[in-house]
């Protein structure tokens, strides 16, 4: 699905990926772990289109995407949901749910179809659709941007740190969207500080230190590998 060959990316200061490589299989469900400042949410952004690539490849099936602006992504069908205050509080709960659909704004059938598709699956938007955003707790927040992320189909969705501030029963709710996702064909890219949730939810994990890969393999033998918990993990495990 994705494929990244020798990818160099950074900041302006230097980069801070150095040739990374990374390939993410089509339909899987992928965590990138690793110590903080390895570069990993530096992946999501160079993928969105977020940050542009100083060199090295990016492929998604057979299409060149390096350096392509985040709207030509989004149409390819690769959307990023960012990692936090993604949702504009004083917009009504469906207003923010539509904005995802802001390329194709004109669709007006297009958009309701899939406002009630992403309803049927996401039972807030019909109870709260017509509230503003803003008095949502974090894990209806958090699911509302998973929605938006969904209205235009995509076939990859990158999660920055979705557990990110959520209390144990939000991050039920996380976990559950994602199989959710899985279960209809969306390959989708998640960066994690919690080790334990993140590779809990994934099938592949990727283990990151200083902008390259340092070790990809199930996330169940990741998780168990008791080397990484002790060298690269930080204990989180
Ligand atoms: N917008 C930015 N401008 C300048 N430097 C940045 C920017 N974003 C990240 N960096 C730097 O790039 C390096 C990697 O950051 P990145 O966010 O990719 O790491 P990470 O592995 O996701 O870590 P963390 O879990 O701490 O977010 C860090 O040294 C960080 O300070």
């Amino acid at each position: 699905m994705i494929s990244m060959t020798g990818v160099f990316a950074g900041y302006g200061g230097g980069d801070v990926l150095q040739g990374l490589d990374l390939n993410v299989a089509p339909g899987s469900v992928t965590c990138i772990v690793g110590p903080n400042g390895a570069g990993k949410s530096t992946v999501l952004r160079t993928i969105s289109g977020l940050l542009a690539p100083r060199s090295g490849a990016i492929r998604f099936g057979e299409r060149d995407i390096a350096g392509l602006h985040p709207a030509e992504l989004i149409k390819a069908g690769i959307v990023q949901v960012p990692q936090k205050n993604g949702l504009f509080p004083a917009m009504t709960v469906t207003e923010n749910v539509l904005l995802g659909g802001y390329l194709r704004r004109r669709e007006k059938a297009y958009l309701q179809e899939r406002l009630a598709r992403l309803a049927e699956r996401f039972p807030i938007i019909a109870e709260r659709g017509g509230e503003p955003a803003g008095n949502l707790s974090g894990g209806q927040r958090r699911t509302v941007e998973f929605a938006r992320a969904l209205v235009l189909e995509p076939a990859m969705v990158l999660l920055d740190e979705p557990s990110l501030g959520l209390d144990p029963r939000s991050l039920g709710l996380v976990a559950d969207t994602v199989n959710a996702m899985r279960d209809s064909g969306v390959t989708v890219l998640i960066v994690e500080q919690n080790v334990r949730f993140g590779l809990g939810i994934a099938g592949h994990g990727v283990v990151m230190e200083s902008g390259r890969v340092l070790m990809t393999d199930s996330a169940r033998t990741i998780l168990d590998d008791p080397e990484m918990g002790a060298l690269f993990l930080g204990g989180a495990l």
